[in-house]
């Protein structure tokens, strides 16, 4: 049975759509034929005259790109694809800011861990690796993954822009490297705050306020695991710790500084999750709640939960120690 005739059922475009997506349940080649039903569900190829085989070609050569690491691989991609594409159909994305910018939404996440190492940007700088030397300690591995990504769509056979004009092609690459550069967690901050700023009279028809909205979007698809079911997520978690374990071995090997939130003995699960979570993850969902109320009993009530789950876990452990 040829793949490209074997068609995704409505029930499973459906589940789809849904945060409880477990990505684990599918083998890889399922995973790329439901990445090109999102397309073709939101009509980007008819909308951007991509043909199909094109379209495949480029999934294709993207998951050849991505690394078998513990967390950042092409599952992890699908993950943040998905959940992306969950938020476009909640809150009616596309009539909001325009098919130009969910095809750049869309092809940012697939794209944006491409050829992950699985040592994050605190290792390259610290172990001056090449990428660390090529882009000069700035975001080296998100514009590493960026860099992939444009010469994946160099090539004819994959390049899913070919048939936009100039200056839509120059549009939509700036709004992929501007999404993909904001995944660096480091910037995470600077950007909350700038839409912070701005939320309470969001304006669709400024630019400036539409890139603001397109990087905390795809940042908020990135680290959403936790809005997902427990069981969904839990696996994650154990994933990058594991990830994150190998890099501070690593460190320690190399006599390089370990980052503390990365170090297996220092490091529980429910503690480091109760702050993560707490301090990071849901004061960037609530203020895309703020904006998208679609979205709170979809992702930012989800993420409450995990909290709760993570400060009882944490609050049985320090009982057990006291005991
Ligand atoms: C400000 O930069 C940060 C802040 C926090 C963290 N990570 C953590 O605190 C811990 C390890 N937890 C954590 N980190 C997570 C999750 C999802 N993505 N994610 C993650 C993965 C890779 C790099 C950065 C982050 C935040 C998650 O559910 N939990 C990593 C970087
Ligand atoms: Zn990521």
């Amino acid at each position: 049975l040829n793949i490209c005739d074997v068609v995704v059922s409505s029930s499973v475009r459906e589940w789809l759509r849904s945060p409880a997506f477990d990505a684990r349940q599918w083998e890889d080649e399922e995973l790329l034929l439901m990445l090109q039903t999102m397309f073709v569900e939101l009509e980007l190829p008819h909308k951007f005259n991509i043909p199909l085989s094109t379209l495949r070609n480029f999934i294709y050569e993207v998951y050849n790109n991505y690394n078998e690491v513990p967390f950042h691989n092409f599952r992890h991609c699908f993950c943040v694809a998905q959940m992306m594409y969950a938020m476009v159909w909640a809150v009616n994305l596309v009539a909001k800011i325009g098919d130009l910018e969910v095809l750049v939404l869309i092809v940012s996440c697939i794209c944006h861990d491409l050829d992950h190492p699985g040592y994050n940007n605190i290792y390259q700088i610290n172990a001056r690796t090449e990428l660390a030397l090529r882009y000069n300690d700035i975001s080296p591995l998100e514009n590493h993954h960026c860099s992939v990504a444009f010469r994946v769509l160099e090539a004819p056979e994959c390049n899913i822009l070919a048939s936009l004009d100039l200056a839509t092609y120059r549009t939509i690459r700036e709004g992929i490297i501007r999404c993909i550069l904001a995944t660096d967690m480091a910037r995470h901050n600077e950007i909350l705050a700038q839409f912070t700023d701005i939320v309470s009279d969001f304006n669709y028809t400024s630019k400036s306020h539409i890139n603001l909205l397109s990087m905390v979007l795809i940042k908020v698809a990135d680290i959403s695991n936790e809005a997902r079911p427990m069981d969904v997520a839990e696996p994650w978690l154990d994933s990058l710790l594991q990830e994150f374990f190998k890099q501070s071995d690593a460190e320690k090997l190399e006599g390089l500084p370990v980052t503390p939130f990365m170090d297996r003995d220092k490091v529980t699960k429910p503690s480091s999750q109760c702050s993560f979570i707490g301090l990071v993850l849901l004061p960037l969902f609530e203020i895309l709640g703020e904006l998208f109320p679609e979205l709170q009993e979809l992702i930012v009530a989800p993420v409450r939960y995990a909290l709760d789950y993570y400060r009882r876990l944490n609050e049985a452990a320090k009982d057990e120690r006291h005991q």
